[in-house]
């Protein structure tokens, strides 16, 4: 490949880079090259090997074969911690710093280099750290507990701890996942700073648009192998999406059918009536009849993300009635929601929602009641045929019904997801940002089944923020500082939405034509 720098040389260049897992090929014979001051793509579908490329260009995988270089010299030696970190830094979705511990303390935990033998001065620890907040522009209180701090200031710590031992090649694995909109503007804002100040990027997304906001090449990986690497401006998001899917045109639409057995004669199937949670949302109303998806739009504090977790039971109201199907349900308890009828989507799949040594069929059919004792009804051969139906109706990419989840990319974890919240035949599906980090042709197929899960006669509501996911939406409420603020039926602009998530539309700029809260 073409070097771009000649002068210093691409800031990492793998070549002939190839891994396996048992069975699985996770890279054949990939390669990335980025030049310092680039910032750079890496896209592909689930399972197309982007994680496995970032674990071996961080030092904490060794490929099978292939050259791994920095700024022309041989890659640091395998567990050479100090050395690695001097190289390059990946920023995951799911933050490194320590929430209990300050700002200042995240920054130089953890580092043996400097006055080791000396008792370290806390007066002296905050105001280096200032210094290298403020070397790097990070707008961010020392003293601050890092669980005070926005995600996206979380990542600027990180940033700039990264920076401050020599990194100069920072990965960005889907760091976009758990920000809102104006999160991402401050994240690309200090991102195009530091290139200009000589920083590379290797940036991993499925939100193609991101691509294109902030990168000026891309690399496709398709099935473990590298497809193209080109100039973003010469590939149209057409030609994008034809590289990582190896087709032209729509794909099929999943195989994967409904169970039947529920009714829709109309009545509401869900009903929630002046539900509060101090210090989240207030005063929230719903009625929801079988066939209908309903979206549940909001920012990071908008308080929509904790409404879904409290109709999931995992949080307790202060006040307020949840119904499903006629019955009330007993709120802030997991097993009553679920026996209720309500499947839940989390947000967090890490935290709650798989067992990851486990195997994908048995997470997909596992549910909170199964994990507090013994629930017992499901057959291991239904478990293993609804396993599979979900593998081929979502598109898991795995082995088998039997490989452990943890042994899947991630975006195919979050499939196993939402299959395990369809196996119950739930009611009512309650799905937080079902299609986070999922690819864009798994996401068609994913909202497809929430809509035929709607179709079938059942209900579902979608938290989000993403326009993709609300598109599928047949209604949408849009929530700031913890109230409902507009409500929008079919035909929506994405404008108007996003100005309500952030709190600038009043009421007369929605539609209201059949406000059906109350
Ligand atoms: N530790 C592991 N054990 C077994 N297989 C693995 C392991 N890690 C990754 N794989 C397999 O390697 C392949 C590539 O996975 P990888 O996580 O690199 O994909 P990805 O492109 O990052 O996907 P996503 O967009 O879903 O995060 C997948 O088929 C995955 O199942």
């Amino acid at each position: 490949m073409a070097d771009p720098s000649p002068a210093r040389g691409p800031v990492v260049e793998a070549d002939g880079i190839s891994k396996r897992f048992g069975a699985t090929v996770a890279l054949s014979d990939a390669r990335i090259s980025v030049a310092p001051g680039e910032s750079h793509a890496l896209v592909g579908r689930n399972g197309a090997g982007k994680s496995t490329l970032v674990s071996i260009l961080t030092g904490l995988q060794n490929p099978d074969t292939g050259t791994l270089r920095f700024n022309g010299e041989s890659a640091p030696a395998p567990g050479d911690t100090d050395a690695w970190r001097s190289k390059v830094a990946c920023v995951y979705q799911r933050s490194t710093i320590i929430p209990a511990l300050t700002v200042a303390e995240n920054l130089f935990i953890d580092r043996q280099s400097t006055g080791a033998l000396r008792p370290i001065s806390w007066k002296q620890l905050r105001s280096r750290a200032a210094e290298l907040l403020a070397e790097y522009g990070v707008e961010v209180d020392p003293n601050a507990r890092a669980e005070d701090l926005t995600v996206e200031q979380r990542q600027f710590v990180e940033i700039a701890r990264a920076l401050s031992f020599g990194a100069r090649f920072i990965i960005l694995d889907e760091p976009t996942a758990k920000l809102d909109a104006r999160g991402i503007e401050k994240l690309f804002d200090k991102l195009r700073e530091l290139q200009q100040q000589g920083v590379a990027f290797l940036f991993i997304s499925h939100h193609l648009q991101e691509v294109y906001d902030l990168c000026s090449t891309v690399t496709v990986y398709r099935d473990a192998r590298h497809i193209v690497t080109a100039p973003v401006a010469e590939l149209d998001q057409q030609s994008l999406v034809e590289a990582m899917t190896g087709e032209s045109g729509r794909g099929s639409e999943p195989t994967w059918s409904v169970v039947d057995g529920a009714q829709g004669d109309g009545t509401p199937l869900l009903e929630v009536s002046g539900l509060t949670l101090d210090g989240a949302y207030q005063d929230f109303a719903l009625t929801a009849r079988p066939g209908e998806v309903v979206g549940l739009a909001g920012a990071a504090a908008s308080g929509n993300v904790r409404l879904g977790e409290t109709l999931a039971g995992l949080h307790r109201p202060t006040a307020g009635t949840v119904t499903v199907a006629g019955r009330p349900v007993r709120t802030g308890r997991v097993p009553a929601a679920l026996a209720a009828g309500i499947g839940f989507v989390p947000e967090d799949r890490h935290i709650q929602g798989l067992i990851p040594q486990r195997s994908v069929a048995e997470n997909a059919t596992l549910t909170v009641t199964d994990q507090l004792g013994p629930f017992g009804t499901v057959l291991p051969s239904r478990t293993r045929a609804f396993a599979q139906k979900m593998i081929t109706g979502l598109d898991i990419k795995t082995p088998g019904a039997s490989t452990p989840v943890s042994a899947l990319s991630g975006g195919n974890q979050q499939k196993v997801v939402i299959a395990r919240a369809l196996a119950t035949e739930p009611h009512v599906l309650v799905a937080i940002r079902p299609t986070n980090g999922v690819d864009i042709k798994s996401k068609e197929a994913l909202l497809g089944t929430v809509r035929q899960v709607a179709d079938s006669g059942r209900t579902a509501l979608i938290v989000s923020d993403e326009l993709d996911d609300l598109r599928v939406c047949d209604r949408v409420l849009a929530m700031f500082h913890g109230r409902v603020v507009a409500e929008f039926e079919h035909g929506w602009s994405d404008e108007q939405l996003v100005a309500a998530m952030e709190g600038m539309a009043g009421p007369n700029h929605t539609k209201e034509s059949d406000v059906s809260h109350h």
